[in-house]
């Protein structure tokens, strides 16, 4: 079954929402300019509805050292996701020093911009393949923006990855199968306002992408393992 994360959760009803769907992965936004973003200590809060449940995701925009420490203190976190220009070898220090799992996001437009996959591979856990921001869009991700399926439609990807941008419960079927896609991530796509995440559009969105395609069981567990054991 194609494994869903569910991004930008900040309220107990999105979270609930998340956990009853039987999501893979909630995201919770440690980015200040997002209309998502959440506070260490509320992320903690809605993470303790659930014992168990989707696994916890922490998203980053080229965070310091001190907000990862400040974060992971407070909130069990299974993944890390970097989600802005993070080099190669910053993806590779986060990773040893927080001892957490990475996954990078990069933004695709054109067939070049996978080229960076060999870059990050040997360094980074999990890809998640998102658009590149609009013109004129103020934050990294988020922006309800889709790319070309096509660019990577069968294409061996070097790591397990999420698709992500633009995703909708109207349009996830299709592109899990289009894409080959083993994952999918979603947030603009599940909400009723911009950052106000909705119950029954979550619902959907999990059951549509889970009707098609994906990765054979226990791949969750081997998508979130934890970072300090090999590949
Ligand atoms: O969601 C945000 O606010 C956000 C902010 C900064 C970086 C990334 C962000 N979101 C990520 O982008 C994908 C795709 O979003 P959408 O479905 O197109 O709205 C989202 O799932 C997050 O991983």
């Amino acid at each position: 079954m194609t494994l869903v994360k569910i991004c930008g959760v900040k309220d107990a009803a999105g979270f609930d929402a998340t956990v009853a769907a039987g999501a893979d992965f909630v995201g919770f936004v440690f980015y200040p300019p997002s209309p998502r973003a959440v506070t260490p200590d509320a992320a903690a809060a809605l993470s303790a509805r659930a014992a168990g449940g989707p696994k916890r995701v922490g998203l980053f925009v080229d965070p310091t050292d001190a907000l990862l420490a400040a974060v992971l203190a407070a909130v069990p976190l299974d993944l890390v996701q970097l989600h802005g220009e993070e080099t190669p070898a910053r993806a590779a220090e986060v990773r040893a020093r927080f001892g957490r799992p990475v996954m990078k996001a990069l933004g695709i437009a054109v067939p070049a911009d996978l080229a960076l996959l060999e870059a990050y591979a040997p360094v980074v856990d999990r890809f998640l393949l998102d658009a590149k921001p609009p013109p004129g869009a103020s934050l990294p991700g988020g922006n309800a923006a889709a790319f070309d399926w096509r660019l990577v439609a069968g294409r061996a990807i070097p790591r397990p990855w999420l698709l992500a941008g633009g995703l909708t419960p109207e349009t996830v079927r299709d592109a899990v199968r289009q894409t080959g896609a083993p994952g999918v991530d979603v947030s603009s796509g599940v909400e009723r306002a911009r950052g106000v995440k909705d119950p029954d559009r979550i619902a959907a969105f999990v059951s549509a992408a889970k009707a098609e395609g994906g990765v054979s069981k226990g791949g969750v567990a081997a998508f979130a393992r934890s970072g300090a054991e090999p590949r």
